[in-house]
Order: C-alpha cells, then sequence, then structure tokens
C-alpha cells in the first residue's frame, strides 16, 4: 500500500519541542501516515565542532518520539559516509520505497536556503516540500518564497498552518551554557539525558 511519508530532517543539536511540534501539525494537517526523524551526519552549512556525537543526538532523538507510534527515527543519513545532502536521501529513498510519497518537513529559514542545496531542481523533484513558519520571517515573506520556488522549480510546497515557536537548538545551548532553564523547550527526558550526560557544558559557538 502507497504511505505519506514525512521527512524531519535536521541536526538535532539537540531535538526541541519546535522540531515535535512542526512534525506533528504536517502529520496532522497532511494526512501523513509515518514522520521519519532524519539526523544528518555531516550538514553542508555547519561547523564540525559545534554539533555532539551522533550517539547523542540519535539517543535523545529516541526519548522524544517514543511515545508517538507514527513517529519513527531513520539512520540513514548517519550511515552514509561524506557531507550529507538531502538529494542523495531522496534518490537513496526512491530506490529502495518506489510506491511511498515524500513529504520533507522543514522550517521557512530552510525555505529561504533550499535553492543553494546541492541539486535544489531535484530535491523538489523528489519531495514535496512543507514549511513551517520561523521567526523573524514574516507569513508574507514565506508565501511570497514559496511562490517564488514553485514557479521558478516547479515544486509543490505547502505550507503548515501554526503559529511560529521561538526555540531554536542554539538558544538551548546557549541557555545550557548560562545555566538557565530549559525545561519549557524539549521534552522532559530530554532535558534529563542532557544533565545526566552533561552535554553543551562548554560553549562552541
Ligand atoms: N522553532 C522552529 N520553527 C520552525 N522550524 C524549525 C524550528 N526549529 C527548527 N526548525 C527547522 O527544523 C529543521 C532542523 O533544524 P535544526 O535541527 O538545525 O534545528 P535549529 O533549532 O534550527 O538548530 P540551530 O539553532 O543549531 O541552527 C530545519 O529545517 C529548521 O528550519
Ligand atoms: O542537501 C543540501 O545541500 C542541504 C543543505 C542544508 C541543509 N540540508 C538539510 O536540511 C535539513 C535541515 O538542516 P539543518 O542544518 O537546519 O538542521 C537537514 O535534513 C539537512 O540535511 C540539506
Amino acid at each position: 500500500m502507497m504511505k505519506k511519508i514525512g521527512i524531519m530532517g535536521g541536526t538535532f543539536n539537540p531535538i526541541h519541542n519546535g522540531h515535535l511540534k512542526m512534525a506533528l501539525e504536517a502529520y496532522k494537517q497532511f494526512q501523513l501516515d509515518e514522520v521519519w526523524f532524519m539526523p544528518t551526519k555531516n550538514p553542508p552549512h555547519k561547523a564540525e565542532k559545534e554539533i555532539i556525537s551522533d550517539d547523542h543526538r540519535v539517543k535523545m532523538i529516541e526519548l522524544a518520539i517514543k511515545k508517538i507510534p507514527f513517529f519513527y527515527l531513520s539512520k540513514i543519513e548517519l550511515e552514509r559516509e561524506g557531507t550529507t545532502y538531502t538529494v542523495d536521501t531522496l534518490c537513496q529513498l526512491e530506490k529502495d520505497y518506489p510506491n511511498d510519497y515524500f513529504y520533507f518537513i522543514l522550517g521557512a529559514d530552510s525555505l529561504f536556503h533550499i535553492h543553494t542545496w546541492k541539486s535544489p531542481e531535484k530535491v523538489m523533484k523528489l519531495a514535496h516540500i512543507l514549511s513551517a513558519p520561523r521567526y523573524p520571517m514574516t507569513q508574507e515573506e514565506e508565501i511570497e518564497r514559496k511562490d517564488m520556488l514553485s514557479e521558478q522549480y516547479h515544486a509543490d510546497i505547502q505550507l503548515i498552518s501554526m503559529e511560529p515557536i521561538r526555540i531554536s537548538s542554539m538558544n538551548i545551548r546557549k541557555r545550557i551554557f548560562n545555566k538557565q532553564p530549559i525545561n519549557e523547550y524539549l521534552p522532559k527526558e530530554v532535558e534529563q539525558y542532557v544533565k545526566k550526560y552533561h552535554l553543551y557544558q562548554e560553549r562552541s559557538d
């Protein structure tokens, strides 16, 4: 049977409530069957030193999604060598799951950078794009961007309807370094994991 699969790609350094909420809204609003949380190994645009180990990022994702039956972890990008490009992932998925449809879930900030990704036209051909609002982009800017990309790349881009959530992994890392509370930004189990392993205690960005 054909499935509609959401791909929630990210560095997840660490995973937070913003990621979970946008994935949940995408699932509900676009009648997805599953959402796969897919941590990147070597994203092309982020300095490696800022990113904690794959193992820690994976464990935090597992803790965050374990109670939601339609959320899954996909390690396919972690298992691939070299720089992680979305187009390579989507080509692999097309081969491995020829009957399924893929919906790449991203934040509006990524929508403003997607033209710089490797083979953006192919990325937008192989997957539908679901974009969540993100501060400081306004809704008007997001719509304008969606229309521009849709025309330029013949892409299928749809907007996830939700209030923007002002959470970023970087802000959480900063708060941990400054010994400020983080409980409202990520699931309790993830917070406990961060504390147990003393993650993000050293400033790296
Ligand atoms: N609060 C949010 N609202 C909307 N989209 C978000 C939010 N947080 C993350 N995203 C999106 O989720 C995807 C994965 O993000 P990522 O794991 O890099 O988190 P991040 O919070 O942006 O991290 P960092 O602060 O380290 O750059 C990206 O497409 C990003 O745009
Ligand atoms: O393929 C690319 O060139 C590319 C460039 C930047 C980001 N991406 C993907 O976009 C997703 C969000 O990335 P990030 O860095 O915001 O966590 C994640 O799945 C990345 O692999 C992909």
